[in-house]
């Protein structure tokens, strides 16, 4: 989307080979500040190469490079003059395809390992120690490197734990790097982004400003532009950046769609106006989502309903400030993010987990042009951008709260009756942890109506029959992945007598202790 003026930053393409951590090789590429995107193993070597990357990992998987049907990757790659940097599945495959050996030697290896080191002056491990732990997670293993390379690494089980190759600018190692519980793995990975790929950490969210000042001014002209404003991180730093662009041309749409919380109209009325001064709209659509809604159950369903309301509200809020006359309304803009993208099976033909309401739910007749300036970008990222802008903190740094809202929040039907109940339930549990001084501290903590659960209670020396409220405090660096909080006991107490004593129908509050994977940070 940049324009010609704009050089593309130097790209390092990471080939997801249907690992679990290719979003984290992505990040940590770009913690190097080095710009990095995710594509699919199953592009053609052509169409990678057409990208002009500045270097290439490929990352793990779970299929053995031996077996008929796992995943390939054209020998064409490693002669292009790319550096490339393989992990795991990544590694075994380079190996097998120059020549090396790989099999199942009966040397499996998961978790914690330890890892000797023999030539400390190589590319990608100079400066590390001779031992250090790395994390293993594999059963194959590459008996013999390739024909040029050196072994720079081995376990106690894998003679062939790292090879390099600086003439031809190959690299790999079978542990992952990404992860933090190898202890030098970002140096590792920055030795082969710096010195075996010669790049320079200059990528820097600055960098994202201007280019997409820029794009967004090109793209709109003297068009306007309508965005979806929700009050959370991602939509105001979206409307921040296009307003940097285009000033007036942007009129902010914000939808209550009764799937709301507490307090949360008003505050976005209140507080984004007076941040930026922006042109905001809002519509109160309560009726007409509930009625859409209505008798149904199905999460994928729901976020399909909300996704294509939201539309038809934006297109009307279209028709109206057409009406107030001036240039066409052609552009929607989006808060969309990377993980968003990916987890709606958008980005790298990764499995669809849940379809994310503004992209996988988007209906198929939209007839916006998409304004995404974020789509690249991880949360922490947007953050930083934020803060660039000068938003300040209460924004930048809120909790997310996902656009369906409530609505994917009650297990069962969604009912005005089941919002309101939630909505009293939530704005305890928010109001406690405020209290308690942990907004910083966890992610997000998403509240529950399992509105199809009863069970048997006693309150007031008499039986009731109630329904449960799950209280899911998660901790999360990018929300790709979460654990649970381990909130103070007394803050659970508090939150739980409040709701159980001042919400009528709740007999009950259950704490969520999963982590991501497997459970998902929201419940559909
Ligand atoms: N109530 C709403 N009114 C208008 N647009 C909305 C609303 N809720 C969500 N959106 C649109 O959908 C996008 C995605 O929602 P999402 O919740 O991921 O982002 P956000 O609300 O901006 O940030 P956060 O993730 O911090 O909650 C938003 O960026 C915004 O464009
Ligand atoms: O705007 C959004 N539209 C959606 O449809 C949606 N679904 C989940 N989320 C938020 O995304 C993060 C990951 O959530 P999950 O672990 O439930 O997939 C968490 O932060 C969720 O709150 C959404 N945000
Ligand atoms: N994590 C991985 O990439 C594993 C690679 C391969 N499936 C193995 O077990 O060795
Ligand atoms: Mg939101």
């Amino acid at each position: 989307m940049s324009p010609a003026t704009h050089a593309a930053p130097d790209t390092v393409l990471v080939v997801d080979f249907g690992a679990q951590y290719a979003q984290l090789i992505a990040r940590r590429v770009r913690e190097a500040r080095v710009y990095s995107e995710i594509v699919p193993s199953t592009m053609p070597v052509e169409e990678m190469l057409a990208k002009n990357p500045a270097a290439i990992i490929l990352s793990g998987g779970p299929s053995s490079v031996y077996e008929e049907g796992a995943p390939r990757i054209d020998r064409a790659l490693f002669e292009a003059g790319v550096p490339v940097f393989g992990m795991c599945y990544g590694f075994q495959l380079m190996a097998q395809s120059l020549g090396g050996t790989v099999d199942n030697t009966g040397a499996r290896e998961y978790g914690r390992t330890d890892l000797h080191v023999s030539k400390s002056s190589s590319t990608l491990f100079e400066g590390t120690p001779d031992e250090q732990h790395v994390w293993m997670s594999h059963g194959d293993a590459c008996s013999a490197a390739p024909e040029g390379f050196t072994v720079t690494a081995s376990t106690d089980v894998v003679p062939v734990a790292a090879f390099e190759n600086d003439e031809k600018k190959l690299y790999g190692v079978q542990y992952h790097p990404e992860v933090m519980h190898s202890t030098h793995g970002q140096q590792v990975l920055e030795h082969f982004l710096y010195r075996g790929a010669g790049l320079t950490p200059s990528w820097t969210t600055g960098n994202v400003i201007d280019e997409q000042v820029a794009a967004i001014r090109e793209q709109v002209g003297d068009k306007r532009a309508i965005c979806g404003l929700s009050g959370g991180v991602d939509s105001a730093v979206a409307a921040a950046l296009v307003q940097k662009a285009i000033g007036s041309q942007l009129t902010c749409v914000y939808v209550d769609h009764g799937l709301m919380r507490k307090g949360e109209t008003e505050q976005v009325e209140k507080d984004f106006v007076a941040a930026t001064g922006v042109q905001l709209k809002v519509v109160d659509a309560e009726e007409r989502f509930l009625t859409a809604l209505k008798g149904v159950s199905d999460p994928e369903e729901k976020r399909k309903i909300i996704g294509r309301e939201f539309i038809r509200v934006f297109e009307q809020a279209q028709a109206e400030i057409i009406a107030d006359e001036g240039p066409a309304v052609e552009f929607l803009v989006q808060g969309t993010l990377y993980p968003d993208v990916v987890e709606s099976g958008g980005g790298t033909g990764t499995a669809n987990i849940k379809s994310h309401h503004n992209v996988g739910g988007l209906p198929e007749d939209l007839e916006f042009k998409l304004i995404e300036p974020l789509r690249k970008l991880f949360k922490d990222e947007v953050r930083m951008v934020g803060q660039e802008l000068g938003l300040p903190e209460e924004i930048v740094q809120r909790q997310p709260f996902p656009g369906p809202g409530l609505g994917i929040r009650i297990v069962g039907e969604v009912t005005k009756e089941r919002l309101d109940l939630l909505r009293e339930a939530d704005a305890i549990a928010r109001e406690e942890l405020t209290a308690a001084g942990l907004d910083r501290d966890i992610w997000q903590c998403p509240v529950v109506l399992l509105a199809d659960v009863r069970s048997v209670g006693v309150q007031g020396d008499g039986r009731t029959y109630g329904h449960p409220i799950v209280l899911r405090p998660v901790s999360s660096e990018d929300a790709m992945t979460a654990d649970w909080s381990r909130l103070p006991y007394d803050v659970l107490a508090k939150i739980s007598t409040r709701i159980t004593n001042e919400v009528r129908d709740v007999n009950r509050v259950v704490l969520d202790v999963t982590s991501k994977p497997p459970g998902t940070i929201e419940w559909e």
